[in-house]
């Protein structure tokens, strides 16, 4: 079986322990690849070769424009090469295959965006107030920029970064959640076939604890951009700490989605389902919180639950499944854990709770769509985030007690509003303390608008114009048109 391997200054390494990992297929457990374990010192070889990339300022001072052009080769590339790509997502995660053609779509499309946008922003005169005196503004890269991502959309959520930090002059290492490289590698062989100068952009691999802790502590890092968990994500703020880096911090969710009793119950009943259960739930975005008028509760739950039952789990690859497995042994006992832990405090289990009989799905991680009711704020299953196919339903009876229900959560992600009321919808948007809120509608997000969470969802944008600046420093040019002296000291 061929080993992926890192990429450090322009080359494929071949490292002088073979210490490989096995990536498992969440579907059957199957090995599908080995890929190479790394260590510190092999970070700090690809950090150093960052350094200088960058030091040396050749593709910092490369024209925004060429560097767009390279980004637009890597969309057509992705374009290209799509169904192998969405190939090796869905092996790699289990995911179905339609999702991971969707999602190759969207990450050629946000290699294409900041192709566009990269050579956009020229900088801005300032009307000094100094006489003799002229004033700019200009943005320039960061400098060596870390960036690791998680498993659940590995190289969707790569793209988001690896896009704006090249378009602006960076220098980048990447690692992959080590449970999902396949799709970076790839992507890293197209980046190189695109012709990225030697140093730019660097692939490390391995785990969280020693790889990304490296990216996280190393002082030749200047940012390090993360999405994944609430507590990696605390542990990565302490550690760049020490160094001052720049962070960006993309993490978790428990999203609330509030249904009205003035809505198209039709279609937010059938959004909700995609709401809750898309990826099977393991969506930063999940609206896995349903807040639901007292009015149509018991109705829109009973249909809800027939629905669930209905939710076809299998291979990605089967154009009939709609659902995949959970990544890992490991992860599936989390949400097993948390589905006891519901019981526990009191939570109604409506449907689901607990791994399906089908033979065919033995060799997999699947669990049953999950539907747990009469479920309060003060539950640790309606707290926190479960990462999983298990939906809390908790009711209101006024407008206001729906907003304060749907903002009591240290996250602060996304949020879905379902009324046919345009401005009690828009009253409810202004209140919500999220990063997005949809209105009639659940989980859009386009490279065009930026992307991020209020509170413990984390610290900065991606996307949009903001997923670009993340990836800049301001800087202010002062220059005095009629030098003389100014005589303070005579
Ligand atoms: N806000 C968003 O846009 C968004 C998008 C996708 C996923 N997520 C979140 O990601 C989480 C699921 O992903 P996960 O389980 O891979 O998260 P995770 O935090 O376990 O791991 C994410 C990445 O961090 C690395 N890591 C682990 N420990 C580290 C350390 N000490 N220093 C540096 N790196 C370290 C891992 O190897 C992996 O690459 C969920 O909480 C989900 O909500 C958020
Ligand atoms: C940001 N998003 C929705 C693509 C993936 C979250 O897990």
């Amino acid at each position: 079986m061929n080993v992926k391997r890192m990429f450090i200054n322009g080359e494929w390494i071949q490292p002088q322990t073979e210490q490989t990992r096995d990536i498992i297929n969440p579907f059957n457990q199957e090995v599908i690849a080995k890929a190479t374990e790394g260590n510190q010192t092999i970070v700090r070889e690809a950090i150093q070769a960052a350094r200088i990339a960058f030091d040396t300022g050749d593709w910092r001072n490369t024209p925004a424009s060429e560097r767009g052009k390279l980004l637009s080769k890597v969309a057509s590339l992705i374009e290209r090469d799509k169904e192998e790509l969405a190939e090796l997502e869905t092996l790699d995660t289990g995911k179905t295959i339609v999702e991971s053609r969707a999602d190759m779509d969207d990450i050629a499309e946000v290699f294409r965006y900041y192709a566009g946008l990269a050579d956009k922003d020229g900088g801005e005169i300032i009307d000094s107030p100094i006489p003799h005196s002229a004033s700019k503004v200009v943005r320039e890269p960061v400098g060596v920029c870390a960036q690791v991502t998680p498993w659940n959309y590995p190289l969707l959520q790569a793209s988001w970064k690896i896009a704006p930090a090249l378009a602006a002059g960076n220098t980048v290492v990447i690692k992959p959640s080590e449970i999902t490289p396949l799709t970076t590698v790839k992507v890293t062989e197209l980046i190189e076939e695109a012709g990225i100068p030697n140093g730019v952009f660097n692939l490390v691999l391995g785990s969280g604890e020693t790889v990304g802790q490296e990216l996280a502590d190393n002082h030749q890092v200047d940012l390090i951009s993360f999405t994944g968990g609430i507590h990696t994500g605390k542990k990565i703020m302490k550690s760049a700490a020490d160094t001052m880096k720049n962070i960006a911090l993309e993490l978790g969710g428990k999203n609330p989605n509030i249904v009205f009793a003035d809505a198209d119950l039709e279609t937010a009943l059938d959004q909700a389902l995609n709401a809750a259960y898309f990826h099977a739930g393991q969506v930063c975005s999940a609206g896995a919180r349903l807040i639901l008028e007292d009015k149509i509760h018991d109705q829109f739950v009973s249909e809800l639950v027939e629905r669930v039952k209905n939710i076809k789990l299998g291979n990605g690859f089967d154009e009939i499944t709609q659902s995949g497995p959970m990544i890992s042994a490991e992860h599936r006992r989390k949400v097993e854990g948390y589905v006891e832990l519901g019981k526990q405090e009191g939570a109604t289990l409506r449907t689901g709770g607990k791994r399906p009989d089908s033979p065919e799905l033995q060799n997999g991680f699947f669990y049953e769509p999950t539907i747990f009711t009469d479920c309060t704020t003060d539950m640790r299953i309606v707290q926190e985030e479960v990462f999983g196919p298990v939906l809390t339903v908790e009711r209101f009876t006024t407008k206001e007690e729906a907003i304060q229900l749907a903002n009591d959560s240290i996250y602060g992600l996304a949020g879905g509003i379902w009324t046919e009321d345009t401005l009690k919808a828009n009253q409810v948007a202004a209140e919500l303390r999220m990063g997005t809120v949809w209105i009639n509608d659940f989980h859009p997000y386009f490279a065009q608008a930026p992307w991020g969470g209020y509170k413990q969802s984390g610290i900065g944008r991606e996307l949009g114009k903001s997923g670009l600046e993340e990836y800049t420093e301001v800087k202010h040019i002062f220059q005095n048109t009629k030098p003389e002296p100014i005589n303070w000291f005579n």
